[in-house]
């Protein structure tokens, strides 16, 4: 007869340790179930991830959960999951009825980074138990001291339960003490256990595996040959003394009154399984886990080639209970010569967690890149050319946050991958898309629509204007819909140009302040709100602002006292920098006509792309970050971003994002945007960069130019968009890579405790001013004809020692001549951010950057204080900084207030150079006086002449 299937007339049931597709769709497990007498199927991460992970039979299934829409790689899995596991149990379903419920199981595990997670556990296996919806169906769930709860709780709920990872007789005691009393909750609650089944899934070879190694190393270490004879006899039986052994507590567990009690319910036993009964040592027989373990009302698991080999030379008899004495005596022998089983068994079980925890990550690495695969470029493509030291430095972090499961415990909102500080109050942004209330969003753009505004205005600093910005120059005006625009300064002249360029009477004005105590937006709501009562009347203006600002915010007691149109609630812990997919980047996209559905469609394939469960190394904004962050630590900090000229605003967001985030404490990534890209001889060895940019948008010589960096041994990361629609995918991409950089650089991500100084010291002088109607008055170290310079003595003293006298040139001679390797040279420009002036300041930065190989920054206050200023004040001290202050042709007042925009411009220069200087940086302030345009021709030859 068939060894086989001669085990069930010794009580044994033979189950089968694999699963795969075609192996239950072919027939293969039916003629199993029909020659040998099989009567279950297990599975586990391994056996998934060798199905899946190692074919391309899932390719088709995968392709097709696609498309009714994107899915996480672990719904994809348990999507095709189920299905395998529903087609088995179908296969079994004969089996289960033949035996009246008591076997024809398949079974199917949690994830197994729930192992120390109770109630995700519970609420995994309820959600498969659902999904699957068959009767003879096993949950799997590991034996560890967080899952003991669970297991009852399930089996209480009569979920039939096979408990693995089981290694120790204690733990086997408590977990069918977890079967009895979730049996008798059940019961309690009038429940059939008859309809209840559990195995508890006891391994077996793998004690030997660890057993036998101590032992050889025992025996290495013995002199006397009898206790080298003793130690050696020990090989290869503690495994199986431990099951017997275990095997004599079942009998006492499974009988008796309590049991009784159950029993006459209709409950079953939970039935012993064998688990790991392939032989892994060469020396042993293949069938050895087989022969020694036949018994009654026993399962034994078996894989394939175990159960080949026990059907071609299996033999048959009742040897778990032959000479339990014997057993018993092995495993006294072994605790005499010092080895603890208890210790091997408790490691076993963490180390059997690790393996299916690694074998997770491999599988579902393998679902994140067929569903990339699927994708195509439905999901922004980015590629990383890292080479040398980077390459493998990017690769070892991988593997690290692998092992450390960083990226889940990013997503579980654990500050101990940071500083350990109050970063998990500061993640709402990884679940901002997902919370998006589209409906209403579509509700509230169809009634703009309605009201046939010409303009739309953002009136924002930051990340309550930068993303806006993005949005406004990327999407094309949409019919029907007011223009957008965003405004975020206070240079008198700006406000005007924006007053000038609406029809102040069709406008709708949305004032963005997660605070609502900024400065900025307030003085621009008093101005505009102002402009609109003369216009349309003190009554109705407030019909035409809209506020988007966090629960509770100033800002929102003066919208509702003005009487707003509408007041969107912001998400408190989502810091503004990264607030775009919220509503202070929806409420203005929907406002311009932006299909914000999409948006937030194509934002959260990304966020899947880069979510809990896809491992490191397929994680798109995890491989960004872990680069950028250790090419920082390297030196190469300028990352210097390249956006094609449909997304060419993408770089002004991205910056504040990196530079505000990882700007402090010394260190931090300078990002470098709207640098014009050149041939490799300009850069120095301190630049990462990342090109971004729309298919199609393509700028003659631009993917040569980019080749040659990569040729000349720098960075490049390039990522390409299908379409402007993406947008939303690159927001959450480049804010998970920044998240990830910071832990890497090991700072605090989401504050910024320097642009908090600059805001202190502007308040300051703004006080001032109120009081005595003047800023404090201020020397000039030199005063040359159409300027004055000014900066504190330290500076003043460096720079006299350099070489600068009576000339604006000598002093930027010497100024700039402080910038070396490694620096950076940035221009603060407190100027009207007109094309014109943009143009002026681009021209002087590439000068700069042409002459002499450095990185360059060309900003606007006070609009990047609210960006890169936090970096500049709090990041590396590689900056040369050159702030240019200008006369203001003509101030504008702010109703209500005693200082004007002119004013507040003023303070806010001179907060920012104040704290520069008092960090110790390198800083100078050229002030012009008189017309703007020749003051700035008269700077820019200057430094020409310093340059020469
Ligand atoms: O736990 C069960 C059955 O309940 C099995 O599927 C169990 O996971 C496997 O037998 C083992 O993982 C296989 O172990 P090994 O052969 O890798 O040592
Ligand atoms: O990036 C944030 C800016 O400092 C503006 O902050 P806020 O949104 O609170 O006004």
């Amino acid at each position: 007869m068939n060894p086989v299937k001669a085990l069930e007339q010794h009580g044994q049931a033979v189950w089968l340790d694999f699963l795969a597709r075609g192996f239950v769709s072919k027939g293969d497990l039916k003629r199993l179930i029909d020659e040998d007498g099989v009567k279950g199927v297990t599975s586990n991460p391994a056996i998934f991830e060798k199905a899946i992970g190692s074919s391309d039979e899932y390719d088709a299934p995968i392709a097709r959960a696609l498309k009714s829409g994107d899915r996480s790689p672990t719904q994809l899995f348990e999507a095709v999951a189920v299905e395998d596991i529903q087609n088995a149990a179908d296969v079994l379903r004969p089996v289960y009825d033949g035996f009246d419920g008591n076997d024809g199981f398949v079974s199917l595990e949690v994830s197994p980074y729930l192992a120390m997670d109770s109630k995700g556990t519970i609420t995994e296996a309820e959600q498969l138990w659902k999904a699957v919806d068959r009767k003879n169906l096993m949950i799997k769930v590991p034996a560890t001291d967080a899952c003991l709860p669970a297991i009852q709780h399930l089996i209480s709920k009569g979920i039939s339960v096979n408990i693995t990872l089981l290694f120790a007789q204690a733990v086997y005691r408590q977990v069918a003490e977890a079967y009895l009393a979730g049996l008798e909750a059940y019961v309690a609650d009038g429940g059939d256990p008859s309809h209840v089944a559990s195995v508890a899934s006891f391994f077996v070879s793998r004690i030997d595996s660890v057993v036998d190694k101590q032992l050889d190393e025992k025996i290495a270490q013995a002199n006397d040959p009898s206790e080298k004879e003793r130690l050696t006899a020990l090989k290869g039986k503690i495994a199986i003394a431990n099951a017997k052994m275990a095997y004599q507590d079942y009998k006492q567990l499974f009988s008796g009154e309590r049991w009784e009690r159950l029993a006459a319910k209709g409950a079953k036993p939970q039935r012993l399984l064998w688990a790991s009964t392939g032989t892994k040592n060469k020396d042993y027989s293949d069938v050895l886990y087989v022969e020694e373990l036949i018994g009654p009302n026993t399962v034994n698991t078996v894989p394939p080639a175990t159960l080949d080999a026990f059907r071609d030379h299996g033999k048959v008899r009742d040897s778990l209970e032959e000479d339990v004495e014997s057993a018993q005596d092995a495993l006294d022998e072994l605790a005499k010569s010092g080895i603890s089983l208890d210790q091997i068994t408790a490691d076993l079980v963490i180390d059997g967690v690790k393996q299916f925890a690694d074998a997770a990550d491999k599988l579902y690495g393998a679902v994140a890149f067929k569903r990339a695969t699927v994708m195509g470029l439905e999901l922004g493509q980015q590629t990383i050319a890292a080479a040398g030291d980077l390459e493998k430095k990017v690769a070892a972090a991988t593997e690290d946050w692998r092992k450390t499961a960083k990226i889940r415990r990013l997503w579980h909102k654990d500050a101990t991958v940071w500083t350990g500080r109050d970063e998990h109050k500061w993640l709402g942004w990884l679940t901002s898309a997902a919370k998006a209330d589209i409906a209403d969003y579509e509700d509230y753009a169809a009634r703009v629509k309605g009201q046939k505004f010409s303009d739309a205005v953002v009136l924002g600093m930051g990340g309550s204007s930068l993303g806006p910005e993005v949005l406004a120059e990327t999407f094309p005006r949409k019919a029907g819909f007011p223009r957008l625009h965003v405004l975020d300064s206070t240079d008198p002249a700006q406000v005007r140009a924006m007053e000038k360029a609406i029809d102040i009477t069709r406008t709708v004005f949305i004032v963005s302040s997660k605070s609502g105590g900024t400065t900025e937006p307030n003085a621009m709501k008093d101005y505009f709100f102002a402009r609109v009562s003369e216009a349309i009347g003190p009554n109705k203006a407030g019909h035409r602002f809209i506020a988007v600002t966090d629960p509770g915010s100033s800002l929102e007691k003066a919208a509702r006292a003005q009487g707003f149109a509408r007041i969107f609630h912001g998400e408190p812990t989502i810091g503004g920098r990264y607030s775009v997919l919220s509503p202070f980047g929806l409420v203005p996209a929907a406002t311009a006509g932006i299909d914000v559905r999409r948006l937030i469609t194509h934002a959260q394939s990304m966020v899947r792309s880069c979510g809990p469960d896809v491992p490191p190394l397929q994680n798109p904004g995890v491989q960004l970050g872990l680069a950028m962050g250790l090419a920082g630590l390297e030196g190469r900090d300028k990352v210097t971003i390249f956006a094609s000229p449909r997304i060419a605003d993408f770089g002004a967001w991205a910056e504040q994002l990196i530079a505000e985030s990882t700007g402090k404490e010394g260190k931090g990534l300078i990002p470098i945007d709207g640098e014009l890209l050149a041939d490799p001889a300009v850069y120095g060895d301190d630049r990462f960069f990342i090109d971004i940019k729309v298919d199609g948008d393509d700028v003659p010589g631009h993917d040569a130019k980019l080749a040659a960096l990569e040729d000349a041994g720098h960075p490049v990361v390039r990522i390409v968009m299908k379409s402007i629609d993406q947008l939303g995918q690159e927001f959450f991409r480049f804010e998970m890579a920044t998240a990830v950089a910071g832990a890497v650089l090991g700072i605090n991500p989401f504050d910024q405790p320097d642009v908090e100084a600059a805001k202190i010291k502007t308040r300051e002088l703004t006080a001032a001013f109120e009081q005595t109607g003047a800023l404090p008055a201020e020397e000039p170290v030199v005063s040359i004809k159409g300027c004055e310079l000014y900066t504190d003595t330290h500076n003043a003293e460096s720079l006299r020692e350099h070489g600068a006298d009576g000339t604006l040139a000598s002093w930027l001679k010497a100024h700039l001549g402080r910038a070396g390797d490694g620096d950076y040279i940035a221009l603060l420009g407190y100027i009207d951010r007109n094309p014109g002036n943009i143009d002026t300041l681009q021209n002087i930065r590439l000068k700069l950057r042409d002459a002499k190989h450095l990185a360059t920054c060309a900003e606007f206050g006070p609009r990047f204080l609210h960006s890169t200023g936090q970096a500049y004040k709090g990041g590396p001290d590689s900056g040369v900084f050159l702030q240019i202050t200008a006369d203001d042709a003509q101030d504008l007042p702010i109703p209500g207030q005693k200082a004007s925009f002119g004013v507040i411009k003023a303070a806010q220069a001179r907060g920012d150079f104040d704290v520069l200087t008092e960090r110790g940086r390198r800083a100078l302030r050229v002030h012009l006086k008189g017309n703007l345009k020749s003051g700035l021709k008269m700077l820019d030859s200057a430094i020409s002449e310093a340059l020469s």
